[in-house]
């Protein structure tokens, strides 16, 4: 941790500076963000220039697909537990359990969406293949296809535009980890969180504490009750800031190995809504999961670490890391 006080709250960073900014802003930006990952893990971004018409409409017709007709979504939902791509409905365990914890179902529906562009031949090779499936694309409604592909592609140019943010603050050349991403197996997942009805069971959450796997997320949440909340180092779960237009940042697993630990991988989750609003409170957000090449690997960073010192990681390929980490969850949840 830095020699200050470590951050209580999720700070809000506008980025502008950094997307066009003179080098000197850019550096300031920079700073923040290795202050901010070192500490909390989370930050809200505005001046990202993403376009929040695109977002607007992802998020309606997404909301359309989840309170549509179940056999719609039942069609689209993938043929074996592992893949992503595709419908997934409320599971039987919840989030919590990649943690190790006991956890009742997360109160959450989500569709995920894969790779929209495969043509290069590095996604045909025999160990792509483990982490590109096919999109589904549900029958109706009509503009969900193409509003999808359009998201991923528009939010994958961001994540790349962070992952420079994120060299310039571990001190690397800005395009450090270009060659890293760039056949990358990221996934869109939009999410619905729909309104109790009836109320949770004890320790049922929207989504239950867990931290993401990959480099990083962008998440763009909605101003309903019951919303995101990070843990601070001191323990305290905080609300996350709703702020208009703007994106939650934060970083994932496979970062926290990158950078030798020094940046953290925060627990996060959704907490239910008021019972007083449950009942009319349904939630969305949609979220970004970079997760690089299946074959970079993931070592430590040449300036993550102490001349002399060792790094505290072996090196390991971020697609046999996500496997990992998916058959332990496999493993704790057929435990229960
Ligand atoms: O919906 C949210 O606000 C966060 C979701 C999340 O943390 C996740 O899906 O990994
Ligand atoms: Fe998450």
């Amino acid at each position: 941790m830095s020699e200050a006080a470590a951050l209580e709250r999720v700070p809000i960073v506008d980025i502008a500076p950094f997307l066009g900014g003179s080098e000197a802003e850019r550096r300031a930006v920079a700073a923040i963000v290795d202050r901010t990952n070192r500490d909390i893990g989370f930050l809200v971004i505005t001046g990202h220039g993403f376009d929040l018409d695109l977002l607007s409409r992802w998020f309606e017709v997404s909301r359309r697909f989840f309170e549509g007709p179940g056999s719609i979504k039942r069609a689209v939902m993938p043929a074996a537990p592992t893949i992503h791509e595709g419908y997934h409905g409320q599971g039987l365990s919840g989030l919590a359990a990649k943690e190790g914890e006991e956890a009742p179902p997360d109160l959450r529906e989500y569709f995920m969406i894969g790779q929209v562009d495969r043509d290069d031949p590095l996604f045909k090779t025999e160990a792509a293949r483990a982490f590109h499936h096919d999109n589904l694309w549900p029958s109706e409604p009509e503009a969900f296809r193409e509003l999808g592909t359009a998201y991923y592609r528009a939010i994958s140019k961001l994540g790349a535009d962070l992952m420079r943010l994120f060299a310039l603050a571990l001190e690397l050349p800005e395009t450090w980890f270009d060659d890293k991403i760039d056949h990358h197996f990221s996934i869109v997942s939009s999410i619905y969180y729909p309104a109790q009805k009836t109320p949770p069971l004890p320790g049922q959450l929207r989504a239950g504490a867990h931290t993401d796997y990959g480099s990083l997320t962008i998440l763009a949440p909605t101003d309903a009750p019951g919303g995101l909340q990070v843990r601070t180092l001191a323990g305290d779960w905080v609300d996350v800031p709703y702020v208009p237009g703007a994106f939650v940042i934060n970083i994932g697993d496979m970062m926290q190995r990158w950078t030798n630990d020094r940046w953290l991988s925060n627990m996060h989750r959704v907490v239910n809504p008021p019972s007083t609003v449950a009942s009319t409170s349904p939630r969305q957000s949609v979220a970004f999961f970079l997760h690089p090449n299946h074959d970079a690997v993931i070592e430590c960073i040449p300036t993550c670490v102490e001349p002399g010192e060792a790094p505290r990681h072996a090196p390991i390929l971020a697609g046999a890391y996500m496997m990992e980490k998916e058959a332990a969850i496999a493993t704790a949840t057929a435990r229960k």
